[in-house]
């Protein structure tokens, strides 16, 4: 039997597996059957916490789909509440900084990258050309905060499909590794509300690097001045960034029960 945690930031929810004492196998297959919220425990990600030689902690971060990925912020917030005290947490993503506060966690999510490597180089990033399929669309911005975002900013949130435009977008080809599809709008100087399709997990309450890309890309068009609060179905973040700086992500985390699992079964 193993141990495992259920946490969420503003109702992303997360499994997270101790892996420190007792290692667990993960794979593809086997986190996507633990994700499952029919025949699983159920999660939009998968968190497994490891020793790292030059952090506190290591985290890995899989995908309701099973895919392994980067980086997840709402996660992030989550670790130093799972081991008691502020960490520094080794991801493929790079070393993040997070520190305990009251209700939650705020974290040094690094400095983002505009040169991103996924999309082809005849689609510079911040004028990329559409598909005729997303036509209806502004063109989007393009950030990378460890994990690939596109953000469209838009005049009318709920007017628009994200549903049926999120997964199209996800798994455009114009995106040989996926991506999280950000849809925008600035409600007022430091304030956006935001709606994500994650890459391998869908329509999620809340994405912490989602609410970090799009404010990122926010501040770089002079839509908003920072810092930016983001409200997502699930709450708010708190974002601050400055051009050349990293960026810092303040918001709540929450442990909602532990438990036990028999991880042959999965
Ligand atoms: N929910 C996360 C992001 C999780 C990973 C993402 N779906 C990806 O595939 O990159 C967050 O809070 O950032």
């Amino acid at each position: 039997m193993g141990r495992f945690s259920k946490m969420h930031g503003l109702g992303n929810d997360f499994v997270v597996i101790d892996a420190r004492a007792a290692p667990v196998a993960m794979n593809e297959a086997r986190a996507r059957a633990i994700a499952d919220r029919h025949a699983g425990i159920g999660c939009d990600q998968l968190i497994v916490i490891g020793d790292a030689p030059d952090a506190d902690v290591s985290m890995q971060i899989f995908n309701a789909d099973g895919s392994e990925v980067e980086a997840c912020g709402n996660a992030t917030r989550c670790v130093p509440l799972f081991i008691g005290r502020d960490v520094t947490i080794r991801t493929r993503a790079g070393l993040l900084d997070a520190r305990l506060i009251d209700g939650g966690a705020s974290v040094d999510m690094g400095a983002p990258r505009f040169d991103w490597d996924a999309i082809p180089l005849a689609y510079p990033m911040d004028t990329l050309t559409m598909p005729a399929s997303w036509e209806e669309l502004p063109a989007p911005a393009a950030v990378n905060v460890g994990n690939p975002h596109v953000i469209f900013f838009v005049d009318d949130l709920d007017g628009v499909d994200t549903a049926r435009l999120g997964p199209m977008i996800e798994q455009d080809p114009l995106f040989p590794q996926r991506v999280n599809v950000n849809f925008a709008q600035v409600v007022g100087d430091g304030h956006i509300r935001l709606i994500v399709w994650e890459r391998g997990a869908g329509l999620t309450r809340a994405c912490g690097t989602g609410a970090c890309a799009t404010a990122v890309a926010a501040i770089r068009r002079k839509l908003v001045h920072g810092p930016v609060t983001v409200t997502l179905p699930g709450g708010d973040l708190i974002i601050d960034w400055r051009p050349s700086g990293s960026i810092r992500m303040t918001g709540p985390a929450t442990h909602v029960f532990d438990g036990e699992a028999d991880w042959s079964r999965f």
